[in-house]
């Protein structure tokens, strides 16, 4: 039995939430979907109607998210990540399009069927939401009593939960008494309670400081990885998506204008809004040798500048370049990372004293990188 098995076992004693169980009213017959395809967006808009007139929140997307993957969104203030991520358990309904979710439309859904719905997909915030004048037990507690859970059971549910989020001993303490590492924790105990397959991430890591934020992405992937979880998660934080996420999809003006594999994704980014979002994680060439660059060389000895880009094909090789570059090769800075297991970034170097012409250099590095680019030349100091 797996480990997510293995919690639906323990919690015999809980009702069945399950999408597919009785109800009175007909139901949306589930279109056949690939097995790994959990959610699917199919031309989704979002057009808020407001006293100054219509906002295009949201406009024909076109999403899948697999099953037990963590999906990023990213995108500028505004561009509709909130719109997009709460349309997933309707807390915002779509203008026009569907969303499937292991191929039932959900806007078919009659209200038994939306509670069920809701409790298969747990959801974190950024400011935590919890109730601060109730202990950590009974915040994560409540939607049990809401749902009729009897007492043992919920004890049991509770324990289990804040032993998971590394909580042991602090179920009578008040969110006060709290850092905002632990809050968040019991926000994801509390998100988990109906063991739902579906966990919905708005900036849960914004208001965290680093460590703690690494503390909860490591929380995150463990319950990813141990109960099977697909995880959906907003952030502004590139390193939140490059250190957990498996796929992302960027929005800018309600459209999805790239998605893919957060290696390919980072390590060549297509559209002007990633490049943009990705500026901060990339080392760039200095001002000062920025303003000294020169097309052409004015004397021998001028140093060439060599931008070579690895997408994740080619692994880099300083030994190989510099045998196929010949001349001094100098490593002036950099920034490759491994992503997904692939070495994603790019590497400016310097060469000098070659016999080769700037073209020929680019164009033997280029069997080493995916991308090279000549940047010009600065004279030697
Ligand atoms: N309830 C609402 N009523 C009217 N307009 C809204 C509402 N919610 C969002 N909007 C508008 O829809 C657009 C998308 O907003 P949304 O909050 O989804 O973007 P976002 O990418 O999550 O932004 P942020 O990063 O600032 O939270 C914006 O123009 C926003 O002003």
């Amino acid at each position: 039995m797996n480990s997510r098995a293995a919690q639906y076992k323990q919690a015999d004693d809980l009702p069945d939430f399950s999408l597919l169980s009785a109800s009175s009213t007909p139901q949306p017959v589930a279109v056949q979907e690939p097995a790994d395809i959990h959610l699917r967006f199919e031309g989704v808009s979002k057009t808020y109607l407001t006293a100054q007139g219509p906002v295009p929140a949201l406009q024909s997307i076109d999403l899948e998210i697999r099953r037990g993957e963590i999906f990023g969104i990213i995108g500028r203030s505004g561009a509709g990540k909130s719109s997009l991520l709460r349309t997933i358990n309707r807390l915002e309904q779509p203008s026009s399009g569907r969303i499937l979710i292991d191929g039932t439309d959900i806007a078919k859904l009659d209200e038994n069927r939306l509670v069920a719905l809701r409790r298969r997909i747990g959801m974190i915030f950024q400011h935590f939401n919890l109730m601060s004048a109730k202990t950590v037990r009974d915040n994560v507690e409540l939607p049990l009593r809401v749902a009729g859970v009897p007492r043992e059971a919920r004890r049991r549910k509770v324990d289990e939960l804040l032993a998971l989020v590394g909580l042991d001993g602090k179920h009578d303490v008040y969110p006060a008494q709290l850092s905002g590492g632990q809050k968040q924790r019991v926000g994801i105990a509390r998100a988990l309670v109906h063991n739902p397959e579906i966990l919905l991430c708005d900036e849960a890591t914004s208001a965290l400081d680093p460590e703690t934020t690494q503390a909860i992405l490591a929380l995150l992937r463990e319950i990813n990885r141990s109960l099977g979880l697909t995880i959906v998660l907003i952030t502004h934080e590139m390193a939140v998506i490059r250190e957990i996420c498996q796929r992302v999809v960027v929005l800018e003006k309600g459209q999805a204008v790239e998605q893919g594999a957060v290696w390919q994704v980072f390590g060549e980014p297509h559209h002007a809004t990633t490049r943009s979002l990705l500026a901060p994680l990339r080392y760039d060439l200095p001002a000062d040798l920025q303003a000294r660059l020169r097309q052409q060389p004015e004397q021998p000895e001028d140093t060439l500048l060599l931008d070579l880009l690895f997408t994740g094909i080619h692994e880099p090789d300083l030994a190989a370049l510099g045998n196929v570059l010949g001349g001094r090769i100098g490593l002036l800075g950099g920034n490759v990372e491994r992503i997904q297991g692939r070495a994603v970034g790019h590497l400016l170097l310097t060469v000098a004293g070659s016999s080769l012409t700037a073209n020929e250099l680019a164009n033997q590095a280029r069997h080493l990188a995916d991308r090279v680019e000549v940047l010009g030349y600065v004279a030697a100091a």
